[in-house]
């Protein structure tokens, strides 16, 4: 399988565009007429910079409303294709890509369309060059693949073949079994998208919501079996028309289409790389912190039941631990951590995994072109993660808190037990780029994005989690500026870790603890319990603990879900303490009512900020 991706999933001018493909590693290029008309050179020099770059220009397309046209409109349009001709020998390319033609005036029969593909491939033929036909979901006659293969073996021409494209065949649900009977020498180019499922009609999914493989519901891994079922080797080439992704650089989609290319080997050949990492669970959770805001951040965990049970001889660096979870506080004021304070204010700088195989999770994570973190100050493995953060991975007894002195051992605590999840808050436009990270190099599966609505917007949320649930995490982003998770956005300059759930297996005796020892909780409004009496057979004992305890609830079919939550530190993060009875999700019916109840909070301190000056 060769890798190419067309130009018109990237934003920017053809040149920046052909730059970041070749930096990416991708081996060809679709090159898209309209990069063409709108670059300042001859396409002669667009070819001769492909080839500096050492790209080759796999296709040029779209050629539109070529077959079953009456004269004289046939006569011109193979007059055009001439013209288009001469422009592919100047660019080096010998592959059209002739698309189904959408034409009012187009006529149907395939053997009419034959009778044209066959005349087209024989002026092609003339010159050395292709062409490849492939239907539109939205052809007028053709727009199934089934019907343009037909048309291209009755054609029967040696420079006539198809085009697959997975986005017109998925979308529409076509039965794949009548792919793996082309013979592989008459496909002459694959094209890949995903998408997410969507109720509208088909053009315009096409033309704004593709996105790349495993960022998508499609299922392409079905398409990559059949695909693979022809003994097909040649070019795979992703076209995704997304307008979010011509609002982001166009190096991070070339990475991240390059990403999910090797997703699609994956697919298609699961021995092609390490199975993903079985994960053990989050190792340990680093925060960093100025020194003044980091005795806050302390003072906080201890009343959240966390002992300081280690603490580095020289450096500015404790970890507090209580059940399994391990939370790192680092206020140095040098190296990694420092500087990512600098930036992001006291955040979470690192996440740490146990994974049960160090060498294969590295060995994958290098396979998807996840980038190493090197750091002088520490030698734990680790990977880019969210906005510059670090993803540890720790085999299983890894040392990592060997610099650590021992202090005081851990004690019970409130009954916080482990790491339930993490959320993390980004950019819109990286929610899909995160998606097929964690999908990738993690394996992690993801749930349905689920839309949460905000006093002043929307937000959307996606969990991601392993098939043991050691590993959970959710992604938000917002459109919207004014929504609670773009105040965190703008807060941390760009995304981090909004809230860390703990899991205790008794909430109330963690929540009474926790009261006791001065934590603030989330004032629930007292609606909402009316709302829940109103909703569900509750006994009125529960109901009232929850109502005292400020607890939201949630149920499913087997089971039932305990939540509530601190309130925010610095404006930038808070906890969240959880009960699973049997439960998968994460409450999110109730994050509208957790959302106001925190804005309503923020509204409160403003206002109390306002009065004392
Ligand atoms: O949306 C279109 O017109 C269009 C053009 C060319 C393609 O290969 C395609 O899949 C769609
Ligand atoms: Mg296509």
């Amino acid at each position: 399988m060769r890798t190419s991706i067309a130009t018109v999933s990237l934003s920017g001018d053809l040149r920046s565009k052909l730059e970041a493909i070749a930096a990416a590693g991708f081996e060809g290029v679709e090159l898209f007429e309209n990069d063409l008309l709108s670059f300042e050179g001859s396409p002669r020099a667009v070819g001769a910079f492909a080839r500096e770059l050492g790209l080759k220009i796999v296709a040029f397309q779209p050629f539109r409303d070529f077959e079953g046209m009456p004269e004289p409109q046939r006569s011109r349009a193979l007059e055009r294709a001439e013209r288009k001709f001469d422009l592919m020998e100047e660019m080096g390319t010998d592959l059209l890509l002739v698309c189904s033609n959408v034409s009012p005036h187009s006529q149907g029969g395939l053997d009419r369309a034959a009778e044209d593909l066959r005349e087209l491939g024989e002026r092609a033929a003339k010159r050395g060059l292709r062409v490849g036909f492939e239907a539109l979901a939205w052809g007028r006659h053709i727009h199934d693949y089934r019907d343009a293969w037909e048309v291209v073996r009755r054609a029967d021409h040696p420079h006539v073949g198809t085009i697959l494209d997975s986005f017109h065949i998925l979308a529409q649900s076509l039965p794949l079994s009548v792919i793996p009977r082309i013979p592989k020498e008459k496909i002459f180019l694959v094209q890949v998208a995903d998408a997410p499922r969507l109720e509208m009609g088909l053009l315009p999914w096409s033309r704004h919501f593709r996105n790349l493989p495993g960022q998508g519901q499609l299922p392409l891994a079905e398409f990559m079996r059949a695909l693979v079922a022809t003994g097909y080797a040649g070019f795979v080439s992703l076209e995704i028309f997304n307008d979010q992704f011509r609002s982001v650089p166009p190096r991070e989609v070339a990475l991240d289409g390059y990403r999910s290319l090797v997703y699609l080997r994956e697919l298609a050949d699961p021995q092609s790389l390490p199975p993903p990492p079985e994960c053990r669970g989050v190792g340990f959770i680093e925060f960093c912190a100025s020194e003044g805001e980091a005795a806050e951040l302390e003072g906080l965990l201890q009343r959240m039941g966390f002992r300081r049970t280690r603490k580095h001889r020289s450096r500015q660096v404790s970890l507090w631990q209580q059940g399994r979870i391990n939370l790192v506080v680092n206020a140095e004021n040098e190296g990694f951590a420092h500087a990512y304070n600098l930036v992001h204010g006291t955040s979470v700088c690192a996440l740490a995994l146990e994974v049960a195989a160090l060498q294969p999770a590295l060995a994958r994570a290098e396979a998807y072109r996840a980038a190493p973190a090197v750091l002088p100050e520490q030698p734990l493995p680790a990977l880019r993660g969210l906005e510059g953060s670090l993803l540890y991975l720790l085999e299983p007894h890894s040392p990592w808190a060997e610099d650590l002195e021992p202090l005081e051992s851990a004690g019970p605590g409130v009954g916080l037990e482990a790491v339930d999840h993490v959320a993390q808050v980004m950019p819109p436009a990286r929610l899909l780029s995160w998606r097929l990270f964690y999908r990738t190099v993690l394996g992690l599966e993801a749930s349905d994005l689920t839309e949460i609505s905000d006093p002043s917007g929307l937000i959307q949320s996606q969990a991601m989690q392993n098939p043991e649930r050691s590993l959970r995490l959710v992604l938000n982003a917002s459109q919207n500026t004014g929504t609670l998770a773009s105040r965190f956005l703008n807060a941390y300059y760009g995304g981090g870790v909004q809230h860390i759930a703990f899991a205790t297996s008794d909430i109330f005796a963690t929540l009474e603890a926790l009261e006791a020892n001065g934590v603030k909780l989330l004032p629930i409004p007292e609606n909402y319990y009316l709302d829940l009496e109103a909703r569900y057979a509750l006994e009125s004992e529960l109901l009232e603990s929850m109502r005292r305890h400020n607890v939201l609830y949630d149920q499913s079919e087997e089971g039932e879900f305990f939540h509530a939550y601190t309130q925010t530190f610095a404006d930038l993060f808070f906890f969240e303490i959880t009960q699973r009875r049997n439960y998968d999700g994460f409450g999110a019916v109730n994050a509208p009512v957790r959302i106001a109840a925190q804005v309503r909070q923020i509204r409160q301190a403003l206002h109390n900020l306002e009065t004392q000056f």
